[in-house]
């Protein structure tokens, strides 16, 4: 149940005001517990972190805590050794030698789910102060989807404040140069849909758009033109000065995109690598040196230069239950696809053993999910309980989005549906896995659409827009997940190890194992049960 968390708080609780029967007496007459789903527990900087769907499934998927990308390019900037490495230095140089230079494409928040605007801070500062190129260009992604959902104005005025400092103490010439809502551009994933990207490589390569002196004038304008739209739907736009677009991507110039995570990373990675590429045409393409933040696709290899190695997940559950001979279904619709296969094992595209393993995507609605928040779950059940009852597999997972999807839009009324719908189609696979005789658990990877209204982190009301409204709350939380055992046989012979320490995601791996008959690993976390 991706973002489906629990919270105490029902106003605004999607999850605790839908009309849940299934969970509910899954809740009444299961063992059950929470797990800890943000954070260090699955290798975040800090608690003050939320949970995310890439180090939620990470997390599921090894059984045990990897630091995490936001942690790792930390300390890779802070030792310094992001630049001394040899990505750093061909960039500088490329640029340096062309007279050219260096971009920076990425998303314009601290939300630490992506990016984080302090790394991009970081690098600028190395490229003028040390590296002393003459010129800098940055673009944009407003997120409002890991932050306030109008935010964007937050980041970009002091950031733009920082550039002006900045250029006047180092003589360099750094200016935004487009930019637009994540949501609209560059950071589609498992392409959904390359139409984003290509409109991303239009703003940010070509310099054709709309055009606009400055990026506040460009996010005010908008807000003026279409009211209520968050920033992570902002059209996208150029910034221009007397002599045209400020910073449109030429032969000889280097890009970094600087999100270090990977599922919106790898499109606009693969536009300006790839060779051979026919998702749309890339007119200009100029003769870079590209680099991104991090390594995203560890098989693939994309994109060929980066700046910080990503975590080395190894032996996750998938691959060892392989080597045990388990036959494995993975399952979801398109915008989740990756996050139960990719994520799950360990930020790899490929299957560890294709004659044990099978993967199944359902086509995703390419909409704005308020619009249909049922998405594909009705399909992706029909399709696991005829998987189910096929007998052709002896562990499947299945992640259903809505709770996620649906929360990330802030309305409401969507998300409430999107539970309801999940709590149908969890009541659904409870009978089918009674009919095959298995057993069920269900949990999510971290929240979201149990907390749909921003809350005063100190007294923890609801807050209020000027006309009494709530503020609409469209990121993930910091709440613990449900993880319930159904077990339709058993008669209440499993029961809740109330002894595992610090109980986390990464504690449900080996639980599968158990509940596999499987001796678990030992380096993974323990599992959650006792078993008698
Ligand atoms: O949509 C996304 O990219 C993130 C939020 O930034 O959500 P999730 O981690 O659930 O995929
Ligand atoms: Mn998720
Ligand atoms: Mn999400």
């Amino acid at each position: 149940m991706d973002g489906i968390g629990y919270s105490e708080y029902t106003e605004g609780n999607a999850v605790a005001e839908g009309y849940t029967p299934h969970l509910d007496w899954l809740l009444e007459n299961c063992p059950y517990t929470l797990l800890r789903a943000h954070g260090t527990a699955v290798g975040l900087p800090s608690d003050a972190d939320m949970g995310n769907s890439e180090v939620g499934h990470n997390a599921i998927g090894a059984g045990r805590i990897y630091p995490q990308g936001a942690r790792l390019v930390n300390e890779a900037i802070a030792s310094g050794r992001l630049f001394q490495g040899d990505t750093w230095r061909k960039l500088i140089d490329y640029c340096r030698r062309n007279n050219g230079t260096l971009h920076f494409i990425g998303l314009l928040s601290d939300g630490n789910v992506h990016s984080h605007i302090d790394h991009l801070k970081a690098m600028l500062r190395c490229a003028t102060e040390v590296e002393r190129l003459p010129r800098c260009r940055v673009h944009i992604l407003l997120d409002g989807r890991d932050v306030g959902e109008t935010s964007a104005l937050d980041y970009v005025i002091p950031f733009e404040e920082f550039l002006r400092e900045l250029n006047e103490r180092t003589g360099s010439d750094v200016r935004i140069a487009s930019g637009g809502g994540r949501m609209k551009i560059t950071m589609d994933r498992y392409e959904a849909d390359w139409g984003m990207v290509a409109l991303g490589w239009k703003t940010h390569v070509a310099g054709e758009g709309r055009a606009f002196p400055s990026a506040r004038e460009a996010i005010e304008t908008y807000r003026r033109e279409n009211p209520g739209v968050i920033d992570q739907d902002l059209p996208p736009f150029v910034i221009a000065d007397a002599s045209g677009p400020v910073g449109p991507i030429r032969d000889g110039d280097s890009v970094i995109f600087f999100n270090y995570r990977g599922d919106r990373a790898i499109e606009i990675s693969r536009a300006f690598e790839e060779d051979d590429f026919d998702k749309f045409p890339r007119e200009p393409r100029p003769k870079v040196a590209y680099a991104g933040m991090m390594e995203y696709d560890g098989d693939l290899h994309i994109p060929k230069n980066y700046l910080v190695s990503p975590p080395h997940i190894q032996q996750s559950m998938a691959e060892l239950l392989c080597e045990r001979g388990i036959r494995q279904l993975a399952i979801s619709e398109t915008q989740k696809f990756g996050h139960v296969t990719y994520f799950w094992n360990g930020n790899r595209s490929g299957k560890f053993n294709p004659d044990l393993e099978e993967y199944i995507e359902i086509p995703s609605d390419a909409v704005p999910f308020e619009q249909r928040p049922w998405m594909k779950a009705a399909e992706i059940t029909d399709r696991v309980i005829e998987e189910i009852l096929s007998g052709r597999f002896d562990f499947i997972r299945l992640n259903y989005p809505n709770g996620d999807m649906v929360g990330h839009t802030g309305v409401y009324q969507a998300a409430h549906i999107a539970v309801e719908v999940v709590d149908l189609c969890v009541g659904r696979v409870m009978k089918a896995v009674e009919k095959a005789g298995g057993i069920l658990i269900v949990t999510a990877d971290h929240g979201n659409a149990e907390e749909m209204f921003e809350r005063d982190e100190k007294t923890g009301k609801v807050k209020l827009h000027a006309d009494g409204r709530p503020k609409a709350k469209t990121a993930h939380t910091l709440n613990p997940v449900w993880f319930i055992v159904y077990d339709p046989e058993g008669k209440g012979t499993l029961r809740i190890n109330d002894r595992v320490p610090h109980p986390g995601l990464t504690n449900i791996a080996a639980t599968c194992f158990q509940l596999l008959g499987l001796e678990p690993p030992e380096f993974y976390d323990p599992p959650l049960l006792l078993v008698s």
